[in-house]
């Protein structure tokens, strides 16, 4: 067997959450640009859409009652209501993509999470950004111009129910300086996948390598 092959495993399931502006969207797109074998979970929403955002990439956007439809049908693997909006995870997407061995990304809340540790643990790997002060959490809010002072309060307002659940996650991140929380945003999903654990063909490997051994030795 020669010694370079992939050895086949499950997808990861990497779920990035944080409060609203602590960065998480930001270190997410950069993983995607910069990571193979990785694709992103595209919610569907009831939100607005944002000047800066496009349709099909960044969110689906539906009505309430489209929304309704989907989650009542079982099309979603997760969803909740975030900062008065709903926010879902289409299912079909997501467990093709796991079954085929690619990894995929969500950026979505807590409630999310909770809900995917419920149904998918094994396949889970959970990071919560936090902010480097409340300061700044505003100032990001406030630099990216995407949000009414109105939406704005809310969201930081929510911060403080959303932060306390950084102690149900896997790994966390406070995102001080961009570069170095995405070098170790993208460390750790670098170790993840070499966990033993993940690698269902590991043994066989093995034991290739093994009976390789022995025809060298005498
Ligand atoms: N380490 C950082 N230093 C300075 N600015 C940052 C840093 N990380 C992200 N930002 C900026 O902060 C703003 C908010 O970031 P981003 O949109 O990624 O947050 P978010 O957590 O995804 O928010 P939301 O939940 O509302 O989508 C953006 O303008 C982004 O460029
Ligand atoms: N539980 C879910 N939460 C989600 C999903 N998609 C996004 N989100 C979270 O909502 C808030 C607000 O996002 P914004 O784009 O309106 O700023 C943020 O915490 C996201 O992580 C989802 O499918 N399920």
């Amino acid at each position: 067997m020669n010694a370079n092959i992939e050895i086949a495993r499950r997808g990861i399931m990497l779920i990035v959450s944080s409060p609203s502006g602590a960065g998480k969207t930001t270190l997410t797109r950069n993983l995607l640009d910069k990571e193979e074998n990785v694709s992103l979970s595209i919610s569907v929403t009831t939100r607005a859409r944002r000047t800066s955002e496009i349709d099909g990439i960044h969110y689906k956007f539906l009505s309430r009652r489209q929304f309704e439809l989907m989650r009542d049908g079982g099309e979603l693997l997760e969803w909740a209501e975030v900062h008065g909006n709903f926010y879902g995870t289409p299912r079909e997407p997501v467990e093709t993509a796991l079954a085929e061995g690619r990894d995929v990304l969500f950026d979505i809340d807590w409630q999310g999470t909770q809900q995917l540790y419920n149904s998918m643990r094994q396949d889970v790997v959970s990071v919560f950004v936090l902010p480097p002060t409340a300061e700044e959490l505003k100032l990001r809010l406030e630099r990216r111009a995407e949000d009414t002072q109105e939406i704005i309060a809310r969201r930081l307002k929510n911060a403080a129910e959303e932060i306390p659940h950084w102690e149900e996650y896997d790994y966390v991140l406070v995102n001080r300086d961009l570069e170095k929380s995405f070098i170790r945003l993208r460390g750790i999903l670098t170790a993840e996948r070499l966990k033993r654990v993940r690698k269902e063909d590991i043994q066989d490997f093995v034991d290739h390598l093994l009976s390789d051994l022995k025809t060298l030795t005498p």
